[in-house]
């Protein structure tokens, strides 16, 4: 079997920012030379599969083919389990256009309710990680984790992505959205799944502590950026900018107000469509911009 070795380069085989933050805050510690598929340029393939074994592989063998390096793919979704463990595999289809999740939350809080879910104990669910390490030989190697709990409404918290404000694992009383990123890794679906993977793959890599982070976290902030679904979660965006503001000044380009002015402006003219993302998630990224 192909091994992965200290300082491999290795493709994260996914176009959704906050989860190549996660699998890279995974990945980290075990010296392998991680890069996205969003950086090296990679088309995104259609997920054709109904199943998350079958999207993960194909995502990672199209970005191993096109890249000639291995490459790791993740395919997740929530099950929720009065609605026969929908949206599943096509949780991200929910939220379309524009990857809006506020919208997808939303929708399995109305099929939840009509279906009278909502009126006894909190809906259970619970999230479905797969992984696929893919070589450009074919080769293929699946891991999957999952974790369970319950669903609250209206969401809570900013952290996280997608569904996580609206998800409390089994005992605990945050959801993953309230929770501090360490709090849901311990647990959660992905690093279940990347611990199936590490004891598989990683075994003969020394793991090293993650260096601390010095500077300015651009990938967490645009992450962070791309993935808002609701007005509180801007606000959270925007403390955090401030944060970053406060501790990382020295690196912001920005001393005065014209480029900031300039990416609101842009921001302004985008004229809306039925695929537009929301006009909260516009702002942030206008921030962001007007702060690199
Ligand atoms: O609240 C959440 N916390 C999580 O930890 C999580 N993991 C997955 N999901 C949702 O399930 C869909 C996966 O779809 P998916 O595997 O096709 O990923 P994606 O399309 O976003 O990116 P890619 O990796 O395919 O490029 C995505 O829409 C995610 O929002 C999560 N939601
Ligand atoms: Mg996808």
């Amino acid at each position: 079997m192909t091994t992965l070795t200290f300082g491999t380069r290795l493709v994260v085989a996914s176009h959704n920012p906050g989860k190549v933050w996660e699998i890279k805050e995974l990945i980290a510690p075990f010296g392998l030379d991680a890069v996205s598929a969003g950086d090296l340029g990679l088309a995104e393939p259609e997920e054709t599969e109904t199943t998350f074994e079958g999207n993960a592989t194909l995502k990672a063998v199209a970005a191993a083919k096109a890249s000639g390096l291995p490459s790791l793919a993740d395919d997740s979704g929530i099950e929720v389990h009065a609605l026969d463990g929908a949206p599943g595999v096509y949780s991200a289809d929910w939220a379309m256009p524009g990857k809006d999740f506020g919208r997808a939350m939303q929708r399995v809080h109305d099929e939840l309710a009509e279906r009278g879910a909502w009126s006894g104990p909190a809906p259970t669910a619970n999230f479905i990680s797969v992984l696929c390490l893919a070589w450009p030989t074919g080769e293929t190697r699946l891991f999957r984790g999952r974790v369970d709990g319950t669903l609250v409404w209206p969401p809570r918290g900013g952290n996280g992505f997608g569904f996580d404000p609206m998800f409390v694992p089994e005992g605990a009383t945050e959801t993953f959205g309230e929770m501090e990123p360490a709090g849901k890794y311990a647990i959660s679906h992905r690093t279940r799944a990347f611990a199936a993977f590490k004891r598989d793959c990683l075994e003969g890599i020394a793991a090293e502590p993650a260096r601390p982070k010095s500077g300015r976290d651009l990938e967490g902030l645009e992450a962070a950026a791309r993935n808002l679904s609701t007005q509180a979660e801007l606000a959270r965006f925007i403390a955090s900018l401030r944060d970053d503001l406060a501790t990382n000044g020295a690196d912001w380009p920005v001393r005065d107000l014209t480029s900031f002015l300039g990416a609101l402006q842009q921001a302004a003219e985008k004229v809306d469509t039925p695929d537009a993302e929301p006009r909260w998630r516009t702002l942030a990224r206008a921030l962001l911009a007007a702060s690199r």
